[in-house]
Formats: structure tokens, C-alpha cells, sequence
């Protein structure tokens, strides 16, 4: 018999009063907290934990939790004037990374162990109705990360996952586009190689991205299965930032990078579902 379990947790690492859930299947394991639907540990077999958790990650005080996988929405980055009409200050990615959701479902099955959580948000600035959005992560042998909303509205959304690298000289996402936004000089650009590595700050965006990345961490290699998705970011903050950002220490840098599976277009308004996938693969 595989063991599975879905139990109701307070307290993750130092965030030793955040109200969390944890799912068991067989070996695995993975966290994901109320506050902000943020999953914060993905563990394929007991041992090193595939996703980052900052050691200075906060989550009062409407602080975003800093590492796991943040729940962007309904906007990525700093907000679109589209979705803000009275030009209010909004907080970067999104109002649902700073709220406590409700478990809404949960399962356990022969094939895998899930949970739905879900999140009702009163009106938007851009939208007077309540929206509600369900985040679905199915544990098996791999997890899997799933953002509903039914909503027919302009929305953006990401999963913006951090990962844990053993070696950043070494570590590498590939296949990716040739062609990315550059976030940190501000202009589009072009590689030769369809990789990313990492010896500087890299802030990107890469339109039309595949159905599947492969992650090399410098000692782990992993699918990123991604659907519903028109981007992927690949963030790290390099050393400057690092010590500039409050919950990040000076090093954080050598210890993770984000792949983000997002959906930015705001052209149509239009349901959501997007899903990232992460599997270890060696
Ligand atoms: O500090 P946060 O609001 O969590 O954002 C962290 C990072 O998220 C994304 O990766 C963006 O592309 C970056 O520009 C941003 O710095």
C-alpha cells in the first residue's frame, strides 16, 4: 500500500505560524500554503526540496512569500494601464500572493493525492464583479501546478516558480526561444544558443515557448511541462539585487533561479487555465 495523506499543517520552515496543507504520495511530498495558494516544497523522495524558500521569506504585514511557486494574477509585473482605469498604486504581480485562500477539494486516489484551493476577489480595478480563481495541484510522480479562473475578463497570470540549483555556473534552461525580451537592459534580443545560463543578472521574457523545458540544476535535471501558457520568465537576481532585496540574504543568488510559466497577452478577454509541470527526471 502507498502511503498518501492530506493533512492540515501550521507552520513551514521558520514561517513557523503559516497555515498550510501537505500532500504524501508514496515518497513524495510537497507544501502549499493558504496564504497566497503558494506551494513551498515539492520533495520527489525525502531529502532536497526541488523548489527555494528564502531564509529571510516573510508572509505578514501583506508581504509575498519569498520563494516556492508565488501565484501571479490577474496581472504579471508592475500593472498594465489597461487594468488599472484610475491609475491606483498597485502591488507588483497581482493581489492574490498576499491573501489567504480556502481548501475547496481534496482527493486521494490510487494515481495520485490533490488538492484545490480556491479564492473569491470582490471586485478587480478594472472589474466590478467578484471573480474566483482555483489553484490545482495534483502530487503523483510528479506535481502538477494548475490556475483556473472561468471568468471571461483581461487577465495575465504566472507560476513563478523558484528552483533550487546545486551550482549556478552549471545550471541551464533549455530549449527556449532565440529571440526574448531583455527586462534588464530594456531591449529585445537575440541568442545564438536557445539556452539561458546564468553569470549576470537575467531578467526574460521569451514569447511562444515550448511545451517542455529542461531544467539542469548543476546536479538535478528536470521537466518543466507547460501548458496554457504564451511566455516563460526566467529570473535571477544576480548579486547586486540580492543584497538590495530585503527577504532575499546576499548570496540567494548561487541557490535558485525562476522559471516562470505565465500568460501576458491582454489583447482578448478570455478564461484561464494554466498549468506548469515539474518532474525530476536523473
Ligand atoms: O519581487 P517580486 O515582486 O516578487 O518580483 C520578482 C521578479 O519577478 C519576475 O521574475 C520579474 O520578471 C522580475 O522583474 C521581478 O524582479
Amino acid at each position: 500500500m502507498l502511503n498518501t495523506a492530506i493533512n492540515l499543517q501550521t507552520g513551514f520552515g521558520h514561517l513557523t505560524d503559516l497555515p498550510c496543507i501537505t500532500l504524501q504520495f508514496g515518497e513524495a511530498s510537497a507544501v502549499v500554503s493558504l496564504y497566497g495558494a503558494q506551494v513551498l516544497s515539492y520533495q520527489p523522495a525525502p531529502g532536497d526540496d526541488i523548489l527555494w524558500l528564502s531564509p529571510l521569506a516573510q508572509w505578514h504585514n501583506q508581504t509575498p512569500i519569498r520563494g516556492g511557486v508565488p501565484v501571479c494574477w490577474p496581472w504579471f509585473g508592475p500593472v498594465d494601464a489597461r487594468l488599472n482605469p484610475k491609475q491606483q498604486s498597485l502591488p507588483n504581480h497581482g493581489v492574490v500572493r498576499t491573501r489567504l485562500w480556502q481548501l475547496a477539494e481534496q482527493h486521494i486516489t490510487a494515481d495520485s493525492v490533490s488538492v484545490t484551493l480556491a479564492i473569491t476577489v470582490p471586485a478587480l480595478p478594472y472589474h466590478p464583479d467578484e471573480t474566483t480563481l482555483q489553484l490545482q495541484l495534483t502530487l503523483s510522480d510528479s506535481l502538477t501546478i494548475s490556475l483556473v479562473c472561468n471568468s471571461v475578463i483581461a487577465q495575465q497570470a504566472a507560476l513563478h516558480s523558484y528552483f533550487s540549483v546545486a551550482n549556478i555556473d552549471n545550471t541551464r534552461v533549455q530549449p527556449l526561444p532565440l529571440q526574448y525580451q531583455d527586462k534588464v537592459s530594456g531591449s529585445d534580443q537575440h541568442s545564438s544558443k536557445p539556452v539561458a545560463t546564468f553569470k549576470a543578472e537575467v531578467d526574460r521574457i521569451y514569447a511562444k515557448p515550448a511545451a517542455k523545458l529542461q531544467l539542469d540544476t548543476g546536479a538535478q535535471q528536470l521537466e518543466l511541462g507547460q501548458s496554457g501558457q504564451d511566455a516563460t520568465i526566467v529570473w535571477n537576481p544576480w548579486q547586486d539585487k540580492s543584497r538590495n532585496t530585503k527577504d532575499l540574504a546576499d548570496d540567494s543568488y548561487l541557490e535558485f533561479i525562476c522559471v516562470e510559466t505565465a500568460r501576458l497577452q491582454l489583447q482578448e478577454a478570455a478564461p484561464l487555465q494554466l498549468t506548469q509541470q515539474i518532474k525530476l527526471t536523473q
